[in-house]
Order: structure tokens, then C-alpha cells, then sequence
């Protein structure tokens, strides 16, 4: 059975559909990648994956959960991790804080519990700072553990968004153009880290890039978006040479 199973999802602004019956299956420990040109619905099938956006129509489930109606709350204690396009991080703390009030935002843990339940609390909390140590140490980011977000470079921060989401111990991680900005450096260390979390961290990923090349290298299978529609599924050298997908492209000049 598909670990993520979307199915017909319509999602409608007003009178523009920013997604059209669109169907999208992922398995357990797969890359697959959403392409397609500016404004195609790129994020806003993440959006509805995520929670953020409700589907018009349609049904969306991850290993059995009806995400359809959930709230992202919800949908992160399935399993289900975002890393943002604009990063969501707090500028303000340090990497660990970042990591460790992610855990504390998103997964059940109060500071009710821990007044009444001085000992167990203080075991997810040691738990937690585990998970997030683990976190920092897999994507390299030691010499910044103590550093204040806001003062690290682009690439860096995007680093930090990514284990932000990895500290929430997803099964599924949403990453929405992750290497957007980044010099090639940073972008080959990027397309490491995520073939690491993969092989590693056996964590399926969905992935949204605009750098084609990248998408052609890593991913088991492609969706192409345009105009809300999916317009070809595959592996990436068959949707390379679909020529709908060249014209989606040529035409879009993009
Ligand atoms: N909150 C919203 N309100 C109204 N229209 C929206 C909203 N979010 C997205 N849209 C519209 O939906 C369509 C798809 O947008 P979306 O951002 O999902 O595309 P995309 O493929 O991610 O684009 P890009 O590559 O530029 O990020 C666009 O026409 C966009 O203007």
C-alpha cells in the first residue's frame, strides 16, 4: 500500500484552481520530486499535504490517516515534516533552541505534564535534547549549535530549516526548494545531506526544486505540474524527453 496516497485533490481560489484532480502516490523510502513551472501548484499541493490548505475536493491520506480536513498539528504527529521556502525559523535563539522548540511546539508535551509528572517529563526531555543532538551532528551543524539563527549565513539557515524539520523525526519530509539561493557548494552539500537522509534515516521524501539537474540525479520518480494538472509521472529520463513536459517548459520559458 502507498504511504502517501493523493487522490483527485482540486483545490480552488475563487474561480482558479491552483490544483486540478491532481493524483500522486508515494512509497515508503522513495525521492520523488514535484517540477513544473511558476505557479504551476507546486506549494500549494505541499500546502495541502501539510495541512495549511484544505483540498476543494478530493482525499489525501499517509499510512491510513485521513489528512484531507487535518491541521498541521495533527499531520506533524503522523509523521509528516515541512521544511519551509522562506525559512520558519526564530531568529533570535540558537540552533539547539530552534530545534528544541520545534519538538516542543509540535509534538505532545506540556508544561502542565511537567509540573504534575516531574519524571517523565524530564525523560522526553532528555529524549529530546537526544533526538535533536543526533539532529545537529547528522547535518553538520556543531560550530553553530550555540549560535544565534539570525546571524548565520543563507545557506546555513537552510540547513537549520531542514534538521528543524528532521528533529520531528518524520517519516515523510516535505522540503520546498531547499538549494533556492544557495552557491553550488552549498547546494551539492544539500543534495548530500538529502540522499543521507534517505539511505540513513530511511525517511521518504517529497521534494520541490527548480534546478532541474538536481531533480534528474537524485529522484526515484517525477511529478510535472502546470496549470495545476499533472502532465507526466515517471522516471526522470522518461519525463526528460516527454514532450509535453518540454513545452511545459519552453513554453513557460522557464
Ligand atoms: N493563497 C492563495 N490565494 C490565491 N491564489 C493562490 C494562493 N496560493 C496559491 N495561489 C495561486 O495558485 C497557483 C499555484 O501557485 P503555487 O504557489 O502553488 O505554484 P508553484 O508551482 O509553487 O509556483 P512557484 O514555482 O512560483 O513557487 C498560482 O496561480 C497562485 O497564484
Amino acid at each position: 500500500m502507498a504511504q502517501l496516497s493523493v487522490e483527485n485533490v482540486t483545490l480552488s481560489f475563487g474561480g482558479i484552481n491552483a490544483l486540478n484532480g491532481v493524483d500522486v502516490v508515494v512509497e515508503p523510502g522513495e525521492l520523488v520530486s514535484i517540477i513544473g513551472p511558476n505557479g504551476a501548484g507546486k506549494t500549494s499541493l505541499l500546502n495541502c499535504i501539510s495541512g495549511f490548505y484544505h483540498p476543494t475536493h478530493g482525499r489525501i491520506t499517509f499510512e491510513g490517516h485521513d489528512l484531507t480536513h487535518a491541521s498541521p498539528h495533527t499531520i506533524t504527529g503522523y509523521g509528516v515534516a515541512r521544511a519551509f521556502q522562506n525559512i520558519e525559523l526564530f531568529g533570535g535563539v540558537s540552533v539547539l533552541e530552534n530545534l528544541m522548540l520545534a519538538r516542543h511546539t509540535y509534538l505532545k508535551y506540556s508544561i502542565g505534564a511537567a509540573s504534575v509528572f516531574y519524571g517523565s517529563a524530564r525523560r522526553v526531555e532528555v529524549e529530546n535534547r537526544r533526538v535533536v543532538e543526533d539532529v545537529i551532528d547528522f547535518m553538520e551543524l556543531e560550530p553553530y549549535r550555540k549560535a544565534l539563527v539570525g546571524n548565520l549565513p543563507y545557506g546555513v539557515r537552510k540547513r537549520v530549516e531542514v534538521a528543524r524539520a528532521l528533529s520531528l523525526e518524520p517519516k515523510l519530509l516535505l522540503l520546498d526548494e531547499p538549494m533556492a539561493g544557495m552557491t553550488l557548494e552549498e547546494k551539492e552539500d544539500m543534495v548530500r545531506f538529502i540522499l543521507d537522509i534517505l539511505a540513513e534515516r530511511g525517511t521518504t521524501v517529497i521534494l520541490i526544486e527548480h534546478d532541474l539537474g538536481v531533480v534528474m540525479d537524485i529522484s526515484d520518480r517525477v511529478y510535472v505540474l502546470d496549470f495545476g494538472m499533472v502532465i507526466a509521472t515517471g522516471k526522470p529520463e522518461d519525463v526528460a524527453e516527454n514532450p509535453a513536459v518540454i513545452e511545459a517548459y519552453v513554453g513557460g520559458a522557464g
